[in-house]
């Protein structure tokens, strides 16, 4: 689905692409990157074939195309709260260098857009989520509803370019924007945007830069506070 992407040539500012919503393009050297998706890789294995491990979700009446590894806690269903273990497996937890991370590019983007500027400072990075997108992978149009914060998310891609869809607060239908994540692209989503409906409609096959860590794919990583 090539004709869903950007022209690779475009000039890309960093921007706020709907309130509250910021895309940092190229925020992620390639070593960062590459360091990264060794972290979450050597995560991913060690908690491999446990309860707490690296998993397609099963989402209303189907399974998740993308494989999903939660950090700092995880979503248990029956009844639906947060653990921080599963069956006597610990889940992993956030890595220290997301904490950094997440208030460095919340820092940006507050530059940028005015409705992120409360969350500048004192950012909590308690829980995060890796994605893995084989290369036909989607992500349908959702909220993240599962924080009682209202912080911002901040969302790292690495690999595959991402059609990435922000859309509004009252369903999953248009109006929306559509923005290219390509490797190393940041988005933070907070402020009036918090709660919207997004997703990502497709990935685009062979397009991960040489050096990123991943050879097909796109791994999406974002850092999370829970709590208020
Ligand atoms: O992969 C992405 O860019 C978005 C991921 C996402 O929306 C989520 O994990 O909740
Ligand atoms: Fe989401």
């Amino acid at each position: 689905m090539p004709s869903l992407f950007d022209a690779p040539d475009l000039p890309r500012p960093a921007r706020e692409i709907a309130p509250g919503v910021v895309h940092l393009p190229g925020a992620l050297d390639l070593p960062q990157q590459e360091s990264l998706v060794s972290q979450a890789r050597d995560i991913t294995r060690s908690v491999a074939g446990t309860p707490v491990g690296m998993r397609r979700p099963l989402i209303g009446g189907g399974q998740m195309s993308v494989h999903v590894l939660s950090l700092g806690h995880h979503w248990a269903t029956n009844p639906y709260r947060l653990v921080r273990q599963v069956a006597g497996h610990a889940v992993p937890g956030v890595p220290g260098n997301y904490q950094q991370l997440a208030v460095e590019f919340l820092r940006q983007a507050a530059a940028i857009s005015p409705a992120l500027a409360p969350w500048s400072e004192g950012f909590r990075a308690e829980g995060g989520l890796v994605n893995y997108y084989p290369p036909d992978a989607r992500m349908g149009m959702h909220v993240d509803a599962d924080e009682p914060s209202g912080a911002p998310v901040i969302s790292l891609s690495i690999g595959d370019t991402a059609l990435f869809r922000m859309g509004n607060t009252l369903n999953r239908h248009k109006p929306w924007v559509d923005v290219s994540l390509l490797s190393g692209d940041v988005i933070i989503f907070g402020g009036p945007s918090r709660r919207a409906y997004h997703g990502v409609p497709g990935v685009q096959p062979g397009t991960a830069p040489e050096g990123c860590g991943l050879r097909e794919g796109r791994i999406n990583i974002t850092i999370r506070q829970v709590g208020e």
